[in-house]
């Protein structure tokens, strides 16, 4: 037996042991799913299976990468090299390269960002003479990508009358016509959007069936992780390829499950055991990464979901401290508790800055923080938000690249044509938009044939068109030969970027300079990368696809020790020995838009889950009292979430005098009285706490009955529709009649007369009411 082997407990061994067949595992956050398909890869090689022949599917590129990195240790660097391994997004790109001609699309394809699909809809938005408050742009974008991510094309969405409707109810009739342009003006464009890269494999596997065959035959065995966020396009993706096979291992945790909103269908999961003959489902139970309280206090969290797979998760690390909960006057406060608390732990417990992450539900909430680490002189590194491939300068040298590899790439063109200025105004690019849209032509295509046109452009503006398009030309010419490195460091200084920039001379001006330096530097390190790898040669083309694709996530090299900052959506899979989750408060965590179904606010929940579960010693949570939100200092609430966390696993901090903390006396829902700061520090007892140590085997038979827990036909609590007349039960106040009902959405009332308490003007939103009649 390799040694590695000797790495896994028993129930991880099997389904790495399992050579063949189809087989799911499902198991809880931080029980070794990941470990499972990295060293089941690394045992399938070891076995004879061609590293070729393998194709794992992972939820970043930097998770990938290493996992890469680790099988290399067990199998040696060259055979792991030949792995396929990546995004959804990656591998797919790179296949449609191969095959892109097939659909009608150059194999230098660019791919459009989020900002440029964007850009596109605003102007097709502007071009219809739409009103731009209706068919607000990104609305309308992301509509298209839900259509895209459950395989309606634009044929498909004509044909099914109950789209166009459900998009005239929302008061976009033209929705589909949007759709439908913008799907020829990429196509024009020679670009793919995001989701494209799914929707044309999925279009290529379907109509190609010597390319389906060709890739079922090479992608031999398929290990996808996360597989509980796969969407409707991915999911019949890896179906189709695995179709033949059925070598296909899935790993996934449905209580991670947090991107529904993106389209991911949990049924994926549930229903692989129909979708493969003999499906194969294992179990992990013990969790290696976090200490008793912490896995306790999650399974308290997930047990309130309704819908779920019944799971044990336990633990047989040390019980660790308890989950801190403090509550501070305002984020500002917030941000000096959790800067001051890093510094304290890393000075007691000698630790480095990568030891600890804050984890937030929204980007904004980012910059209280920074403020407080930078005060402190803590580093640390932020995880999404604008991107450095995001920033205008870098965006402006990326988009003359990107046009000397595809000449059609219309928002690359756009973006650079008069940067720097070269007398190119607003009227001429019009003329070309129009006369484009006309022949069916990109820009670039209508000013190569400009003298046969009769454009009504001055003999001076066509020169200057000419000048453009030669240079570009020049470029495209250079990157035949010359390596990325090369090409960007000319196109930098022919155009004149840095030039511009240097007369500028401010400080951002200069600033950019060395972002471009940066990016420079960047592109020689990728050069030299890609000339060790046998199928890569460094191109600028191979280069853009990177950048493409590119999360901040894949750019962190680990080298440089700092606290990592990111939305909870980011951290799925990671793990930290310190966490700190900030701004628990209602309508932020969970979020003020994800409450108006219970299935919305069991997603929140699960995102709570994956937060906490992230921890490995020690987990604190905070929350403020008030807020700024949208420019206004509004009252904060306590999250729901922290109530839920059994509190037998966690520490109230008691405010301190220096919080300046004043008490909120204030009258709650039901006309009483209350300081708000002690609402949340008399708690009742919780049911059965979950089990801290292996549960008895009786336990855990009952609950490995792995069936989905059915969903409580209740409705929740802010969907009831109550009509006067109607009986309702409170818990407190016993059965009442509904006398009337005030207000509408967030702010509805009713006022009930109960058996128990009188009189009762409630908030729905908020009112436990149970609907008797
Ligand atoms: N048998 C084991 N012995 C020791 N450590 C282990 C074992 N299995 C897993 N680990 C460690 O436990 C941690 C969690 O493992 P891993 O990340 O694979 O879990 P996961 O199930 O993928 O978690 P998540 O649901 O958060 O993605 C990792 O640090 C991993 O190295
Ligand atoms: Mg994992």
């Amino acid at each position: 037996m390799e040694s590695y082997i000797a790495e896994l407990n028993d129930a991880q061994r099997a389904p790495v042991l399992q050579k063949d067949g189809a087989m799911i595992v499902i198991a809880g956050a931080g029980s070794g799913k990941t470990r499972v398909l990295t060293y089941r890869i690394a045992y399938l090689m070891s076995q004879g299976v061609d590293a070729f022949n393998i194709l794992s599917l992972t939820f970043t590129n930097k998770a990938a990468r290493e996992m890469k990195t680790r099988i290399a240790k067990i199998v040696g660097n060259s055979e792991a090299k030949n792995l396929w391994m990546g995004t959804f997004h990656s591998i797919f790109a790179k296949i449609l390269r191969f095959e892109a001609d097939k659909l009608g699309y150059p194999s230098n394809f660019t791919i459009y960002d989020t900002q440029d699909s964007q850009s596109v809809i605003r102007s097709i938005i502007k071009d219809m003479r739409l009103d731009k408050d209706v068919y607000k742009y990104k609305q309308v974008y992301s509509r298209i990508s839900s259509y895209k991510n459950s395989l309606i094309t634009v044929k498909a969405y004509f044909q099914n009358p109950e789209l166009k409707e459900a998009d005239a109810m929302a008061k976009k009739p033209r929705l589909g016509e949007i759709y439908q342009e913008y799907v020829e003006r990429c196509f024009k464009a020679g670009a793919m959007d995001f989701d494209d890269l799914l929707l044309k494999t999925n279009e290529l596997l379907n109509r190609f069936p010597e390319v389906l065959q060709k890739y079922q035959n090479r992608f031999r065995y398929i290990l996808v992780d996360e597989y509980q966020d796969t969407n409707h396009s991915q999911y019949l993706i890896v179906k189709a390829l695995s179709d033949k096979f059925q070598n296909i291992c899935v790993v996934g945790d449905d209580a991670q499950s947090i991107y529904a909103f993106r389209g991911a269908n949990i049924n994926n999961i549930l229903n692989f055991q129909k979708d493969y003959e003999n499906v194969q489902m294992y179990r992990l139970e013990q969790n290696y990464r976090s200490t008793k309280n912490i896995v306790n206090a999650a399974n308290s969290i997930i047990e309130k979901n309704k819908t779920k797979l019944e799971k044990v998760v336990w633990t047989a690390n040390d019980e660790g401290p308890k989950i801190v909960v403090n509550r501070l006057l305002t984020d500002g406060e917030e941000g000096r508790f959790v800067a001051g608390s890093i510094f304290e732990n890393k000075m007691q417990n000698q630790l480095n800055n990568g030891d600890f992450a804050i984890l937030y539900r929204t980007n904004a909430q980012s910059r209280a923080i920074e403020d407080a680490l930078r005060k402190k002189e803590i580093p640390y590194r932020i995880y999404g938000g604008l991107s450095f491939y995001q920033r205008k300068e870098i965006k402006d040298v990326l988009a003359y690249l990107r046009l000397l590899i595809n000449p059609k790439d219309e928002e690359a063109l756009k973006r650079v044509i008069n940067y720097p200025a070269r007398g190119i105004g607003q009227t001429t690019m019009d003329k070309l938009s129009i006369a484009g849209n006309q022949y069916g032509k990109s820009i670039f295509e209508i000013i190569e044939n400009i003298d046969h046109l009769d454009l009504k452009i001055t003999k001076s503006t066509r020169t200057k068109l000419d000048n453009f398009v030669n240079m570009i030309k020049s470029f495209t010419i250079l990157a035949e030969n010359a390596d990325a490195f090369t090409v960007a460091d000319t196109v930098t200084k022919k155009t004149g970027l840095v030039q511009e920039l240097k007369k500028d001379g401010t400080p951002e001006g200069i600033a950019r300079i060395e972002n471009i330096e940066e990016l420079l530097n960047g592109i020689k390190d990728f050069v030299e990368g890609q000339k060790e790898l046998a199928d890569a040669n460094g191109s600028l083309a191979e280069f853009l696809e990177d950048v493409a694709l590119a999360t901040d996530m894949d750019k962190d090299t680990g080298d440089d020790d700092r606290v990592a900052l990111m939305t909870i959506h980011l951290a799925k899979g990671l793990e930290f020995p310190y966490v700190y989750i900030v701004g628990l408060e209602e309508d932020l965590f969970p979020s003020g838009m994800s409450m108006n179904t219970r299935s919305e606010l069991e997603e929140e929940r699960r995102l709570f889950y994956v937060a906490l579960t992230r921890a490995e010693k020690q987990a604190y949570l905070t929350y403020t009292q008030s807020r700024y939100r949208w420019g206004k200092l509004i009252d904060a609430e306590p999250s729901r979430f922290i109530e839920e966390v059994d509190e037998q696993y966690v520490d109230y901090m008691i405010p301190q005098d220096d919080y300046k903390y004043k008490p909120l006396i204030d009258t709650d829902i039901f006309g009483d009285e209350v300081d708000k700061s002690k609402l949340r520090q008399t708690k009742p007892k919780k049911g059965t706490p979950p089990p801290a140590h292996k549960p008895s085997e009786s336990q855990l038979r009952k609950l490995r009955k792995l069936k989905p827990a059915s969903p409580e036909p209740e409705k929740a609590r802010n969907e009831i529709k109550l009509e006067v007349g109607n009986v309702v039960e409170h818990m407190r106040f016993g059965k009442g009649k509904v006398l009337a009902i005030s207000g509408v959405g967030q702010d509805k009332k009713a006022e009930i007369d109960f058996e128990n308490g009188g009189i009762k003007n409630l908030l729905l939103r908020f009112a436990k009411l149970k609907f008797i009649s």
